[in-house]
């Protein structure tokens, strides 16, 4: 791997603390990191370079999945940390900031590629872009690369403005855009998982596919981030970047071999260009707006939004959003796919529902309780599985129809965690899982008419208790189609309570962590595995 040195803006900040630093960690363990390898941290707070070691290590010892078993490799870690005082607005600071990079570089004998990590608030990126450029940072014999974390603007027409800026620094091959979600090891996994797979590639299709439906629900409320939550909401924090990509992830089809990052994106943007667009007028009838009441989530009882520090009472702020769309392709037409994300909801959650078209019509009711769909559900979070939701029924007794479940679960302490691959991938210049500036600006563009509906107060503000799974009208938006949200936690989701209410508490046998079989009345075993 090329010799990189790693600037860090925000290095006394949280996002740095709790996921850089221990992603960082882990890479080193698992020898990915550069052998010659430097990172700057940078911020205003007065820190020595041991002071600052000695909180990259707190940050370690607190947040990563895995733990330092000795001194030596830890010390060996941190001896690439330095602090530099810098402020952003400085560019003195920056001119100092170049030499002491140029004298590292030096003292390693390493080419000057650079890494610029922008882990501050976004009314920040343009100055540092501007300020690395004209301090001459960024204009060594070596590659330079931007890593940028969100929000990636405020509208289409802000993004659109801040992509320019940043275009006259940085060309769009060296911009890595962050969105965490695509570092999720699971949300990975649906690329390989369909080029390597005959099964789901022959599946992946609208003759098949009923509905899609993408979740990812979390227990937490606003909790310190009031200022910035309050003025984006689910619709810009989750919906614009993480769930769009979510779905373009879950609607590519690719190539039977190994894409490059460009033929990925290619087929990303080609999903976003597909989407049916939605016009203002429309948007209450295809987009659920809610906010969180008073409620209680496992056992505890929680406030409501417009009670939560720092929010003003009338907020009409969203905190929930579901929304129905349709991508017109020729692999897609016809099948919705349903988007829904909000906090204080009942359980965390993310997770990708495939609902498969029934064969075998049980009822003429598409909406029959008794229905069991069959289902491919990929839970991205926090735990990682694959679960096949097979209806089936025993064949002698020909009884009702029940879920037979195949699962396979990965052990948590193993998977990467989204920072690990991500970074990764930014030292290796691999693009493949960051926001191309395409996507973001048809993304942005596909939500607009959504945020102007919101700011005309064009859709009704629901309210839904905390600690349930959202407004009714998120339900109904599923209803009217003949469906409902598969796989909540009061449905089938646990494979061994699934299992269980589907034969018999009594019968089931044994539930392992990959296993689980099941002993009927009538004496037939079934045997469900999880297949690695
Ligand atoms: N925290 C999280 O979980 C997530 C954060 N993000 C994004 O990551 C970015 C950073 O977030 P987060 O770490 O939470 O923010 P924090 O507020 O915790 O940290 C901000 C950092 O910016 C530095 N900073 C602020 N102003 C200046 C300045 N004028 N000059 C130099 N440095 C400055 C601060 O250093 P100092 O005070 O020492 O100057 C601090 O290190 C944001 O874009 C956020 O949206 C994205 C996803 C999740
Ligand atoms: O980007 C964000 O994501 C988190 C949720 O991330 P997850 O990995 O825990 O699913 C969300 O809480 C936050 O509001 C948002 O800014």
């Amino acid at each position: 791997m090329d010799a990189t040195t790693f600037v860090l803006f925000g290095a006394t900040g949280d996002l740095a603390k709790r996921k850089i630093y221990p992603a960082m960690y882990n890479l080193f363990v698992d020898g990915k990191l550069p052998q010659a390898f430097s990172v700057f941290g940078l911020g205003r707070r007065e820190l020595t370079d041991e002071k600052f070691r000695a909180n990259v290590e707190h940050s370690i010892r607190t947040f990563s999945r895995r733990q330092p078993a000795d001194g030596s490799s830890l010390n060996a870690f941190l001896e690439a940390f330095r602090y530099s005082v810098l402020d952003i607005g400085r560019i003195e600071d920056y001119n100092k900031l170049l030499q002491l990079v140029e004298q590292r570089e030096a003292a390693l004998g390493a080419d000057p590629n650079r890494l610029f990590y922008l882990s501050v608030g976004p009314e920040f990126f343009e100055t540092i872009a501007s300020n690395i450029q004209a301090s001459g940072l960024s204009s060594a014999a070596g590659w330079k690369r931007l890593v940028i974390e969100k929000p990636f603007g405020h509208d289409l027409q802000s993004a659109r403005n801040l992509n320019k800026h940043l275009s006259r620094s940085f060309t769009e091959d060296e911009i890595f855009r962050i969105d965490h979600y695509l570092g999720k090891p699971m949300v990975q996994k649906l690329e390989i998982l369909q080029q390597s797979n005959p099964v789901l590639q022959a599946l992946w299709t609208n003759r098949h596919i009923a509905n899609v439906q993408i979740t990812a629900n979390e227990t937490v409320g606003v909790e310190e981030r009031a200022g910035y939550y309050d003025h984006v909401g689910a619709v810009r924090d989750m919906f614009q970047n993480h769930m769009l990509q979510l779905l373009m992830m879950l609607a590519i089809h690719l190539p039977n071999h190994n894409s490059t990052s460009d033929e990925v994106r290619t087929k990303k943007k080609k999903v976003m260009e597909a989407l049916e667009p939605l016009f203002k007028e429309d948007v209450a009838f295809n987009v659920v707006r809610g906010q969180y009441a008073a409620g209680e989530i496992q056992g505890k009882a929680v406030a409501g939004y417009t009670s939560e520090p720092g929010i003003a009472a009338d907020s009409a702020n969203d905190t929930f959003i579901a929304a129905k769309l349709q991508i017109d392709d020729y692999f897609w037409r016809g099948v919705p796919f349903y988007i829904r994300t909000g906090k204080r909801m009942k359980e965390k959650s993310t997770r990708i529902v495939i609902e498969f078209k029934e064969p075998l019509k049980q009822s003429s009711q598409k909406n029959d309780e008794r229905r069991i769909p069959n289902l491919l559900v990929f839970e991205i979070s926090p735990n990682e599985s694959i679960t096949l939701q097979l209806s089936t029924r025993d064949p002698q007794h020909r009884g009702e129809f029940k879920p037979m479940f195949i699962d396979f679960r990965s052990d948590s302490h193993e998977v990467p965690e989204a920072y690990e691959n991500l970074i990764g991938d930014a030292l290796n210049g691999d693009p493949t899982f960051f926001a191309h500036w395409d996507e973001v600006e048809l993304s942005w563009k596909w939500v607009q008419p959504i945020l102007d509906a919101f700011t005309e107060n064009l859709v009704p503000l629901q309210t839904y208790a905390a600690g349930t799974y959202g407004p009714a009208a998120s339900d109904e938006l599923l209803a009217r189609d003949g469906y409902r949200w598969q796989f909540d936690a009061e449905s089938e989701h646990n494979i061994a309570d699934s299992a269980a209410a589907s034969v018999g508490e009594e019968q089931l046998q044994k539930v392992t962590q990959n296993e689980m079989q099941i002993e009927t009345k009538e004496g037939n075993t079934y045997a469900y595995h999880a297949n690695h």
